[in-house]
């Protein structure tokens, strides 16, 4: 049983990451704050484009550091495109940032202000690199789109993912997942903020293109909840913490222009 190389504790959390990956120092980690007067608008950036009609997910499993669920990326049928991409970007997976009381849980803040949690749609470029562990080290090869998701009313489809939650408790569990088509998870406006930054997990790579979403989607403390009934730890360690404070927080800007869609 491998034991873990990094995490959110007091021994293996972001501040000791930089001790194992250097490039959590580099000039262009994630998150970031935004501050939305000082990004600068920019007209020629137009809409955010998906095509997720087609999309084939797969699996939801607990990696011991977030919950994932899985897409078929085998071939363009569920793309990203428009926005500050140069080529349309295959949806991989998405996966969830969250605190342990809904005050904190996002990784990008807004003009200080966090949300309670952040859903990441992790997507990569097909058209310049064969696969996703070769995208992943380029500095165009990954483009993110961040959902902050805020408590309030219940979101009428986010069920769909708490309600299997429980089946994998523990890290490692891993169970079918398939019809989901994260679209239902989207806001009604995609006006966002764009950036060059990177994965804000080790390797913490920076070929990441961000597309950040201004709205906030609404979800209920109670579906919020279930995510914290996850555990970091596999089902045969002793030791059972809970999964809950799994962002890294805002990292220096060093210089970086954020954009603006209208
Ligand atoms: O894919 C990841 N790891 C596995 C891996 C395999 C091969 C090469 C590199 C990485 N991590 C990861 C990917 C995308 C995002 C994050 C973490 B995130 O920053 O949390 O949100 C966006
Ligand atoms: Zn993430």
């Amino acid at each position: 049983m491998t034991g873990n190389l990094w995490g959110y504790g007091e021994q293996d959390g972001p501040s000791v990451w930089h001790k194992n990956y250097p490039v959590a120092e580099g000039a262009r980690q994630s998150p970031i704050d935004i501050v939305p007067h000082q990004a600068s608008h920019d007209p020629s950036l137009g809409p955010i484009v998906l095509n997720y009609d087609k999309c084939t997910s797969i699996k939801i499993a607990n990696n011991g550091h977030s919950v994932v669920v899985e897409f078929e990326d085998s071939d363009d049928r569920s793309v990203i495109q428009g926005g500050p991409l140069g080529n349309p970007y295959r949806l991989k997976q998405f996966h969830f940032h969250w605190g342990g009381k809904d005050c904190h849980g996002s990784e990008h803040t807004v003009a200080g202000k966090s949300y309670a949690s952040e859903l990441h749609l992790v997507h990569w470029n097909a058209v310049k690199y064969k696969t996703f562990e070769e995208a992943a080290t380029a500095p165009d090869g990954l483009a993110v789109l961040g959902i902050f998701l805020e408590t309030g009313d219940n979101h009428r489809w986010l069920h769909t993912i708490t309600d299997v939650l429980y089946t994998v408790k523990f890290k490692g569990s891993v169970t079918d997942f398939k019809g989901f088509n994260p679209k239902c998870l989207l806001p009604s406006s995609l006006h966002y903020w764009t950036y060059l930054g990177s994965l804000t997990t080790p390797p913490l790579y920076e070929s990441v293109t961000w597309i950040v979403v201004k709205d906030p989607i609404i979800v209920s403390e109670k579906q919020l909840g279930k995510f914290r009934m996850l555990v970091f730890t596999g089902e045969e360690e002793d030791q059972r913490t809970r999964m809950e404070n799994n962002f890294r927080p805002p990292q220096p800007l060093k210089g970086r222009k954020v954009r603006s869609s209208n």
